[in-house]
């Protein structure tokens, strides 16, 4: 770059100096400008600045003095080196030209090579002042541009929600952090400073070095963590690092980003919690039950421990559901929940296996801890617990259990099979009479797979039609005459003949076939009527055993109601028998069918009375027509006063409440003689018919089959039973 020639302003009153100066300053290649007075000078200066200037002192208007302090006084001028050029050589007055501002004073007369060389030296040094005074202005330019971007970074840095960390690898300190990080760490700036990962993290130096050494090294399994934050309040934060190096010269620093996954962890937990735990009881569920029961197996097969399994089953829940409604059944479930967690230590299991089902997991301690006997002291305080009624919505409510026992490694190696088992063993405490406990044996394996058989088989008799109907005739005393007849099921299982339903009507009730045999039953009886009374027998009033459950599921009345309808047949010739036990358990909505029913002229019977305890005041509630004796009392009527007492009581309530009453299993004339002797209405039993097969049963009604007239023997027989009651 080509220098500009520098211009050196002359201020002098006198021409010829201003020549003499300009002359002797022409070799040396300066522009030279030149003014005859102060005020001149500043009007040229404020024009242009030069870069020096000559001023002589003594001038008419302003001095030099002043006007060099009017220069300097000024920013944009006082920079202008100035020489005083004065005639006046004494000291006093040099110092005066020095203290006004200039930088140096030439006398006159001025010698050529002294005014070359302290122009030159003047000049140079403005130069390098001006060069000073540029690169600074240029140094901070950047320096303020420099700042601009730091803080437009900063902001950025304090914008994210992710909090920032920058690692010294050396000394292992924050040097840097955003905002977020105070906030996430509850620390500021300052005190984030002096400390560094390990002791936010919580972990010993150590730990956190390498970590930072793996992350420079470029390993992969540092970059990104999930790790807690010890906050300055010592809560824990639990966040997610992620973790990059970066190297300046030879400084290596790791950038840490880390996100607060407190909400998140929150999610997660609760889902696993929705995926593991019972909602209602808070339990472990049946997922989370049987992996603890397969780590307890793990752990007992290390050692040669041995594991119980138990199974707890509410007894009649479903009753308590049913009548009491579902809320109070689910309270009832929280509430056995606690007692059952009462009964267990805190190094055993329990959870919630679904419905009104809950397991056990012990665990033996020791090897002189038994097992087998502490199930046995875990059921029988299950037990115990219960004996205590609940308060449900101030209902008071007793319950029981059924328990079943299992035992590894005697029973079984798997989890899967030490389930099944205690299920096996709890289904056969509910078969023993509930409220009670069995361990699993070997034989109710085998039990449980001919019931497990007999559920299928059954599934298939529905749809099958591998059920029939044998009927069994009901003789009117006082005519002898067959007045109607019992529909019994029958199951004719292939390969297995023909099932009593004693066998098959507790299997076809647990497994929720009971609603559809029974509609096929009435739909049959219904349809028999009808053949009957278009062929030649004419009407037949038939009886239809009815389970509990057809009242509690499906609509039974509409159901008949169809069916009646549909065959056109006249209500009073199906009779519903239903047991003591069933109409007493469900009494509202029973007896409201039951209304619905008799309005339509359906009779109904009271079946297996006597052994419900039904109690007068109850019976008054009831919409019945009958009540059948149990069989129970008339086996031994003859023979044994308290059942003869009995069938009399039951003889005289149903007359005085203006019921019929009917006799089932009476097998020998003298029973038959004693309800002759005293009024009952009607008798069913072997004495008279068993119950046929249809086309059996069709030839005793159409030969018109009656009652024989009764034995001398019978006679005897009823005499003996008279005097057995006879007051002794
Ligand atoms: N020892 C003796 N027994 C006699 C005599 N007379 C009749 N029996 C038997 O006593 C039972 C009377 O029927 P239940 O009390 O209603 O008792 C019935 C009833 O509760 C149930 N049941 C039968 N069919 C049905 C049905 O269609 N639906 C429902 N829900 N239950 C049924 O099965 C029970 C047993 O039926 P079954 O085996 O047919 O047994 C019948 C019958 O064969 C006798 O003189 N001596």
């Amino acid at each position: 770059m080509k220098h500009r020639p520098a211009t050196i302003l002359i201020v002098d009153d006198q021409l010829p100096n201003r020549r003499l100066l300009e002359v002797l300053l022409a070799p040396e290649g300066y522009v030279t400008w030149s003014a005859a007075s102060g005020r001149e000078a500043l009007e040229r200066i404020a024009l242009e600045a030069p870069d020096l200037i000559l001023l002589d002192v003594m001038m008419p208007d302003m001095d030099g003095h002043t006007m060099a302090r009017i220069l300097k006084s000024k920013p944009q001028t006082s920079a202008i080196p100035i020489i005083m050029v004065t005639a006046m050589v004494d000291r006093h007055s040099r110092l005066g030209s020095l203290e006004a501002g200039a930088e140096d004073v030439l006398t006159v007369p001025v010698d050529r090579a002294e005014l070359w060389l302290r122009v030159r030296n003047l000049l140079r040094l403005k130069a390098f002042n001006d060069f000073l005074r540029d690169h600074g202005a240029i140094l901070e330019k950047q320096v303020r541009a420099r700042t601009a971007e730091l803080q437009r970074f900063r902001t950025a840095m304090d914008a994210t929600a992710d909090a920032i960390f920058l690692i010294d690898r050396t000394s292992l300190l924050f040097v840097e952090v955003n905002a977020t990080a105070c906030s996430m760490s509850g620390y500021t700036r300052e005190e984030l400073f002096k400390l560094g990962p390990a002791a936010l993290g919580g972990t010993e130096p150590d730990a956190a070095r390498r970590v930072i050494e793996d992350v420079v090294a470029g390993h992969v399994e540092h970059r990104l963590a999930d790790v807690q934050l010890r906050r300055k309040d010592g809560r824990q934060v639990s966040i997610e690092v992620t973790r990059t190096a970066h190297r300046l010269d030879e400084h290596w620093t790791v950038v840490a980003v880390a996100r607060d996954v407190t909400e998140r962890k929150k999610a997660e937990h609760r889902l696993h919690h929705l995926a593991h735990y019972d909602a209602l009881t808070s339990l472990p569920n049946r997922t989370l039950f049987y992996e603890v029961l397969r780590k307890t197996i793990g752990q007992a097969s290390d050692g040669r421990g041995r594991v119980a399994v138990l199974i707890v089953d509410l007894d009649h829940f479903k009753k308590v559901n049913d009548t009491l409604g579902h809320a109070v059944g689910d309270e009832l479930l929280v509430r056995f929940s606690d007692r059952l967690a009462s009964c267990i230590q805190l190094r055993d299991a329990v959870g919630r296996l679904g419905g009104d089902e809950f397991a056990i997991v012990l665990m033996q301690e020791d090897p002189h801890d038994d097992v087998q006997a502490r199930a046995v002291s875990v059921a029988h305080a299950i037990r115990e617990a219960l004996h205590a009624p609940f308060d449900l919505r101030g209902r008071s409510v007793v319950s029981t259990a059924s328990i079943g026992i299992s035992i590894y490694p005697e029973d079984a190696n798997s989890a899967d099979t030490l389930l099944q088992y205690a299920d096996t063993a709890m289904y056969q405490a509910k078969q023993g009479g509930r409220d009670t406990s069995r361990f699993f044996t070997p034989q109710m394996n085998a039990d449980a797979l001919v019931r497990l058989e007999l559920e299928m088989a059954l599934r298939d008799a529905l749809d099958n039609e591998e059920f029939v109907l044998h009927y069994q005739p009901k003789v009117h005393l006082g005519t002898g005459r067959v007045v109607g007849v019992e529909a019994l099921l029958r199951w004719q299982r292939p390969g297995h003949g023909l099932v009593s339903p004693a066998d098959f009507i507790p299997v076809l009730e647990e497994c929720g076939l009971m609603v559809r045999a029974g509609d096929w039953v009435i739909a049959s009886v219904c349809r028999q009527i009808r053949l009957w009374r278009a062929s030649g027998i004419g009407d037949v009033q038939v009886a239809v055993n009815i389970a509990q459950r057809q009242f509690i599921e499906g609509d039974l009345e509409a159901e008949i109601a169809r069916v009646l309808a549909g065959n056109d047949i006249p209500a009073h010739l199906l009779e519903l028998e239903l047991t003591e036990s069933s109409l007493m358990a469900n009494t509202a909505h029973t007896v409201a069918v039951l209304q619905g029913l008799r309005r339509r002229g359906l009779q109904i019977s009271v079946d297996d009375f006597g052994t419900g305890y039904s109690s007068l005041a109850y019976l008054r509630r009831f919409p019945v027509d009958k009540l059948k004796i149990d069989i129970a009392f008339i086996r031994d009527i003859t023979s044994r006063p308290d059942d003869a007492a009995i069938t009399l009581a039951i003889i005289g309530l149903a007359h005085s409440l203006k019921l019929e009453v009917i006799a089932e299993g009476v097998e020998t004339a003298a029973q038959l003689a004693f309800l002759q002797g005293h009024g009952c209405d009607q008798i069913q039993g072997y004495y008279f018919s068993r119950p046929l097969p249809l086309a059996a049963l069709e030839v005793l009604l159409r030969e018109g089959h009656a009652l024989p007239p009764v034995t001398a023997m019978a006679t005897a027989a009823d005499a003996e039973a008279v005097a057995l009651l006879a007051p002794r």
